[in-house]
């Protein structure tokens, strides 16, 4: 088990990422309606609220995927701690972002190669060849994604042959081979078994020590077990960002109390 730190209050805490007024339109649909919240840095925080409340939506800001289509729009500002300038200006180049920020989606998506170049592939993207810093470098991600033994000698194989649980294993370490900032989570355990699930929210939990992570979940008792930080959205809306413990027992909102009570859902 995992030695729990103890998250300070939210007036103490160190921003990685702070969401001021953002809102978001697909097409002229307005989804995010002027959200404003900060990402503890190198804490978990959780994204709960109902179904089509916009909780992907604001996840995929954060390393612009929305800019593969282009009616999608942002109005507001994401200020990284690094940064000088709004990550969702234009004169930020968002694949360069997206090796800063990496994500894991909802099903493993391992590319059709092998386990190796699934990790490898960030790397010679990001202009690191030597095949001798290639290797060590998938070797400490792979460590880092509680991987390492169960593929060390198979690591040629195609990545399909691992399990579900081994193929999300894969894809975080897919996004910690780059020495990202921040890691998405777009509920990364929604396809998987329990004994796969505690698996990744086990990870989860260590990772916290070195990069910042933000995880939307539909499961409130796993916000409950692995976030530090709990933000509630409703309807486009975030009605309250605290820590988890107040969120799931003391929330200062009337609506946060009823959601998490299981009032609405
Ligand atoms: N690519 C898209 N184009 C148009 N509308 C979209 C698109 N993706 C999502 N939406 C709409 O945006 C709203 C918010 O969706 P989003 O997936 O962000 O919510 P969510 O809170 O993550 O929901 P869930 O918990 O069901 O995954 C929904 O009404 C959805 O239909």
């Amino acid at each position: 088990m995992v030695e729990q730190k103890t998250p300070p209050s939210p007036l103490a805490l160190t921003f990685k990422a702070e969401v001021k007024n953002l809102s978001f339109y697909y097409g002229s649909n307005q989804i995010l309606k002027s959200v404003s919240l900060g990402v503890a840095k190198k804490w978990v925080t959780a994204l709960i609220g109902p179904s089509g409340c916009g909780k992907t939506t604001l996840l995929r800001c954060f390393n612009r995927l929305h800019d593969l289509y282009p009616d999608n729009r942002y109005e507001g500002e994401i200020w990284l701690d690094s940064e000088k300038h709004n990550i969702l200006s234009r004169r930020v180049d968002p694949i360069e972002l997206r090796m800063r920020i990496g994500m894991v989606f909802q099903r493993p998506n391992p590319f059709p190669k092998s386990i190796y170049e699934n990790v490898a592939y960030g790397l010679r993207v990001r202009g690191i060849s030597r095949r001798n810093d290639v290797d060590d470098k998938v070797e400490f991600a792979l460590r880092n994604a509680a991987l390492w033994d169960e593929v060390k000698d198979r690591l040629n194989q195609p990545a399909y042959a691992l399990s579900g649980g081994q193929q999300q294993r894969l894809c975080i370490a897919r996004a910690l081979a780059t020495d990202p900032e921040m890691i998405l989570f777009d509920e990364p355990t929604s396809a998987l078994d329990p004994i796969a699930t505690a698996s990744i929210e086990e990870l989860i939990s260590q990772l916290k020590d070195q990069v910042t992570i933000l995880i939307v979940t539909h499961s409130m008792q796993q916000a409950a077990r692995i976030s530090d930080y709990t933000a509630f959205m409703y309807l486009g809306e975030m009605v309250e960002f605290d820590e988890t413990k107040k969120i799931f027992t003391n929330p200062a909102q009337q609506q946060t109390a009823d959601y998490v009570n299981g009032r609405f859902g």
